[in-house]
Parts: C-alpha cells; sequence; structure tokens
C-alpha cells in the first residue's frame, strides 16, 4: 500500500442500508490503521452529519468486530447534500474545521450523484457502490445482493413446503425497483413456476398460463415477483404508499395485487407474501462480507491515490476503479439473454 502520510478520511454511508456497509467500513479503518496511511472519522446518518457537522470517532476499536453485522454503524439518510444548509462551501468549511482531507461516500445511484456534483465542484470524493438490488453499472455485483438473495430463496423454500401441503400457488414479491437480479436469482435458485421483472413487462394470460401449467402437473405453483415489475397494460410499477423522501414512488403490494386475480382466473387457490425490508436486514453472507472488505481497502487505496471522483467497483474478480459518471451512467439491468434462459424453466 502506498504510503501518502497521514489523511484524515470522513466515512459516511447514504440511501437505503444494505448488509455489508461495516465490512466496508472496517476494511477501509483496519487498513489506514495497519499501515498508517489514514485516519478516519464518521458522519452521522450520511450528508446530514457532514453538513450538520455531526461527527462520530472511526478508529480500530469502534470497528472490532463489525463485519458480520447488518446496517450500518453510522447510520444512513436519504439527506440531500445541497439541500437546507448544505452546499458546497458548508461542506468545505466542515472538512476544514475538523481536519478532514477526503470523504468516503458508500451509497447507491442517488449517494453517487450527489458525490459527482460534489467532485465536479471541487470537494475530493472517492465512493463505494451499494445497492442490494444490484442496479448499479460499472461494477458486476455489489454487496448487500448476495445475502438478499440468500435470504429470499431461504424464504422461498419455506413458501414451497406450505404452498405444496395445500395445493396452493404462492406469490413471492421481493426487491428490484428498476431491475429484476433478487428476483431472478432467488427464483431460479429456488425453482420457481413464474419470474416477473421490472425488465420485462408480462401480459396477465402468459403468467396464469405458466400457473395453470404448473398446477396441471400437479405442482404448487411459486410466483416470484419484483416490486418493480408491471403487467403489459400496466404504464408504471404498482405503489399504493405515496412517496418517499425523495419524492419517488415507494413500491411494493404488486405481489397482493396479483394473487386474487391469480385466483380468480385459475381457480387456484392462491397466497402472497411480500419479504421486504427481511431481505435488507441481519448478518451479511461470507461473499459480501469479502467483497464488501476488498472495496473498502481498495476504496482507502482510491484517496491515497487522490483518484477524486472515482468509486471501486469489481469487474470479474478483480477490485477495480471507475469514474462516477461511468458508475451513473447506465443501469445494471438483467439482459435478455439472461431471462430468456430462465424462462425455459416456467410453467
Ligand atoms: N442528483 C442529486 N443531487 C444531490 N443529491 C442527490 C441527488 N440524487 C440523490 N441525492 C441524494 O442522495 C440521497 C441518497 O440517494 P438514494 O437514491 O435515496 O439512495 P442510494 O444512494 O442508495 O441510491 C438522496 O435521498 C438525495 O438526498
Ligand atoms: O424502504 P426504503 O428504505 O425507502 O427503500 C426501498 C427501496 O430500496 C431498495 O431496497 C433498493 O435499495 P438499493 O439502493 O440498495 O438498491 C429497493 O429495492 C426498494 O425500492
Ligand atoms: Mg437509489
Amino acid at each position: 500500500m502506498q504510503q501518502n502520510g497521514d489523511m484524515r478520511i470522513g466515512i459516511l454511508t447514504s440511501g437505503g442500508d444494505a448488509p455489508g456497509l461495516n465490512a466496508v467500513i472496517r476494511g477501509a479503518v483496519l487498513t489506514g490503521s495497519q499501515t498508517g496511511t489514514a485516519d478516519f472519522v464518521g458522519f452521522r446518518d450520511g450528508w446530514r452529519g457532514l453538513v450538520e457537522e455531526d461527527l462520530l470517532p472511526l478508529g480500530r476499536h469502534e470497528v472490532k468486530g463489525i463485519s458480520k453485522q447488518g446496517g450500518t454503524i453510522i447510520g444512513t439518510s436519504r439527506t440531500n447534500p445541497f439541500e437546507g444548509i448544505g452546499g458546497v462551501d458548508r461542506v468545505n468549511e466542515v472538512m476544514k474545521r475538523n481536519g478532514i482531507d477526503a470523504i468516503m461516500a458508500i451509497g447507491g445511484e442517488g449517494t453517487l450523484a450527489a458525490a459527482k456534483r460534489l467532485t465536479d465542484a471541487g470537494v475530493p470524493i472517492v465512493g463505494v457502490p451499494k445497492t442490494v438490488d444490484n442496479d448499479l453499472g460499472a461494477t458486476d455485483y455489489s454487496f448487500g445482493f448476495d445475502t438478499a438473495v440468500g435470504i429470499a430463496t431461504d424464504a422461498m423454500d419455506r413458501l414451497r413446503t406450505t404452498g405444496d401441503s395445500h395445493g396452493r400457488c404462492m406469490v413471492a414479491e421481493v426487491m428490484g425497483r428498476h431491475v429484476g437480479w433478487i428476483a431472478l436469482h432467488s427464483g431460479m435458485a429456488a425453482g420457481a413456476h413464474v419470474i416477473l421483472i421490472p425488465e420485462r413487462k408480462t401480459s396477465f394470460a402468459q403468467i396464469t398460463e405458466w400457473v395453470t401449467s404448473a398446477k396441471d402437473r400437479g405442482r404448487a405453483p411459486l410466483v416470484v415477483v419484483a416490486e418493480g415489475f408491471a403487467l403489459d397494460n400496466m404504464s408504471d410499477a404498482h405503489s399504493e404508499r405515496g412517496l418517499d423522501t425523495f419524492g419517488r414512488p415507494r413500491l411494493g403490494g404488486i405481489g397482493e395485487m396479483i394473487a386474487p386475480m391469480i385466483e380468480d382466473a385459475t381457480g387456484i387457490e392462491t397466497r402472497a407474501t411480500t419479504l421486504g425490508h427481511i431481505q435488507r436486514g441481519g448478518t451479511p453472507s461470507a461473499f459480501d462480507r469479502v467483497l464488501a472488505t476488498r472495496l473498502g481497502m481498495a476504496a482507502l487505496q482510491c484517496a491515497l491515490d487522490e483518484n477524486w471522483g472515482h468509486m471501486v467497483a469489481l469487474q470479474r474478480t478483480n477490485i477495480v476503479s471507475v469514474p462516477f459518471a461511468e458508475a451513473l451512467g447506465k443501469l445494471n439491468t438483467v439482459p435478455d439473454d439472461r431471462y430468456d434462459e430462465a424462462r425455459v424453466l416456467f410453467g
């Protein structure tokens, strides 16, 4: 690891939490301490802690044993760093007063968009991609996704035994606002008879055909649906819970919506389960802990190299760094051939 003297870095976690955030923090903090290259402070609750100057110490002691803990020990929020008392001048002032040389921002596309605006204005920031949905471009996988898939698969295995016992159709709704990676992977792993993802609008007639064909073979049909899925006659994803703090529709409820429709159309008793935030909670998988630790270590190196405006990413098995613009350029959607491959086994 390059020695750049002591750099003081402020870490923040922003946006929805994801299992592995703590492992990123630990990876960066321990490496800085071990190599004598950097020390760290935390900003509480994402950009809020930065603009409101709400800091906490982040040394070896604070990160002891946290890579197996879900959530984030420094808190998260959806504060916009440009709103209220925020803005570039305020960020510079808080950094200067606290002797902070650089910021490590761990977040999804919203957080990285904010980070890009600040970096473009001269604030030294490096990024770490975070998304359970796995929807960020430029990184093959992000931590949290593997854990979410594991939790969803376990839930579906359980839904299948109760579904089999009653001969029911079970509908499982999983996360996935714009992309269907969690649905595709957990659905394949659990042997679902139907997988519905935001990238592929599907007719209700096609869904009932798959459900009926599975039932006719003596199976209890399992339908996996991503929260962002829309039927081919719907213009937007189903939303019935108002807006989030950033003004976006809160998704969820498509499973509950289609379950009675399936029952009415096929005569098969149908139940819906929404997995919701269970997918984001608790212990990260070993894969996510390793990925998150490596990303934290690499993000520190990115800062020591003064590679501002870059985020670290997993490409094949390597950790690389890419400009924010590249990461934000395009969503990591499920390619048609991956969906078509799974579709062969539907019904
Ligand atoms: N273009 C932007 N400019 C400034 N702040 C932004 C921008 N986009 C998002 N943000 C801030 O970053 C926060 C986190 O983004 P969000 O999309 O909610 O989570 P994530 O980073 O997980 O994708 C948002 O609530 C918002 O306050
Ligand atoms: O309930 P919250 O925190 O507003 O978040 C819900 C959204 O966050 C997500 O879990 C995605 O989070 P990521 O940004 O980690 O991909 C979506 O699947 C869901 O729509
Ligand atoms: Mg987001």
